[in-house]
């Protein structure tokens, strides 16, 4: 029987789920049928900070617990942090690239943008670190997908000189070759999960969590479990924005997450840089330990607790 596979209508959302329908069929020769659903969050215009990240997620959501669907396809980042009751993550396939890129006319890098130049982006997380930077940049907040974003400073009627943007979602929409600087983690600390989907299920739907475990990457799934867990501890305690990174390497003793987080104060003038390093077993719990180690250091008082 043909799988029905709910995703958004953005280029982003069809080529991702194209991606995993394939890879699913590729493993298991079960054919797969791609089903539209129109989100709040592509209806509206108003920013995506006000929106909040569960509006992309919710209406997938709906359409899995009514039956609609059988499956969906999230940017991970995108997910709100908790288990939903009734639905499973039943694979995260092998990430792309977690870093950030710069989009900049002329193919200039950060460096070479000269001061008071305009760099698009609507994320507090990636405000925050150009701040830091201290380069005098003015950053302008921007919304909308992936290729109107680069519009900004490709296209016909550009008005910026540079977008900060995930590596990951240009390289599926195949425009890589845009990009002028990958930017460093020690420079721009990604989002937790950037670069990674989360493929979910109805969490009574055995058959289908035991067919969609053929496209899990258990590293991945370590590193974002990281990741993940140290965001969701300081969003009790924190509101400033949160970055967070880990990567999974082969020690003496088997593998090795190491796993890095900031918190950075939205004018980008206080950081606090930590990192734990322990066994992928242990993911949830290094994230966790990362988090407190954050908030013990002042995590908190870069924005004021929440209210
Ligand atoms: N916030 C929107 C969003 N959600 C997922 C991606 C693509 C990258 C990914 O899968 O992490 C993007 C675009 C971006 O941040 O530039």
């Amino acid at each position: 029987m043909t799988l029905r596979l709910g995703t958004r209508g953005s280029a982003l959302a069809l080529t991702q789920s194209q991606m995993v329908a394939d890879a699913l069929t590729a493993a298991t020769g079960r054919p797969v049928e791609l089903v539209r659903i129109v989100t709040p969050g592509d209806r509206s215009d108003a920013p995506v900070a006000r929106l909040g990240v569960g509006v992309f997620v919710s209406a997938l959501r709906d359409a899995l617990l009514a039956g609609e669907i059988d499956f969906a396809v999230h940017s991970y980042k995108d997910l709100p942090t908790g288990e939903h009751p009734g639905l499973h993550i039943a694979a995260v396939p092998a990430r792309e690239d977690p870093r950030d890129a710069l989009i900049a006319r002329d193919g200039l890098t950060l460096a070479e943008l000269p001061p008071g130049a305009t760099v698009g982006t609507g994320a507090v997380r990636r405000i925050a670190q150009l701040h830091a930077l201290g380069l005098d940049l003015q950053v302008t907040p921007i919304r909308g997908n992936v290729d109107s974003r680069i519009a900004r400073v490709l296209g016909p009627e550009a008005d910026l000189d540079a977008v900060v943007l995930a590596r990951a979602g240009v390289a599926r929409l195949g425009r890589s070759a845009e990009i002028t600087e990958t930017l460093d983690p020690m420079l721009m600390l990604p989002a937790p999960a950037q670069g990674a989907l989360a493929v979910e299920c109805r969490a009574d739907d055995t058959d289908l969590i035991e067919l969609l475990s053929a496209l899990d990457h258990a590293p991945t799934r370590a590193a974002v479990l990281a990741e993940r867990a140290m965001f969701a501890t300081l969003e009790a305690g924190c509101s400033a924005p949160v970055a967070a990174h880990a990567e999974i390497a082969e020690g003496d003793d088997g593998d090795e997450i190491y796993l890095r987080g900031a918190v950075i104060s939205p004018d980008g003038v206080r950081a606090i840089r930590l990192s734990r390093t322990g066994t992928p077993a242990g993911a949830a719990e290094i994230g966790k330990a990362l988090a407190i180690d954050l908030l013990d250091a002042g995590a908190d008082t870069l924005m004021g607790s929440t209210e």
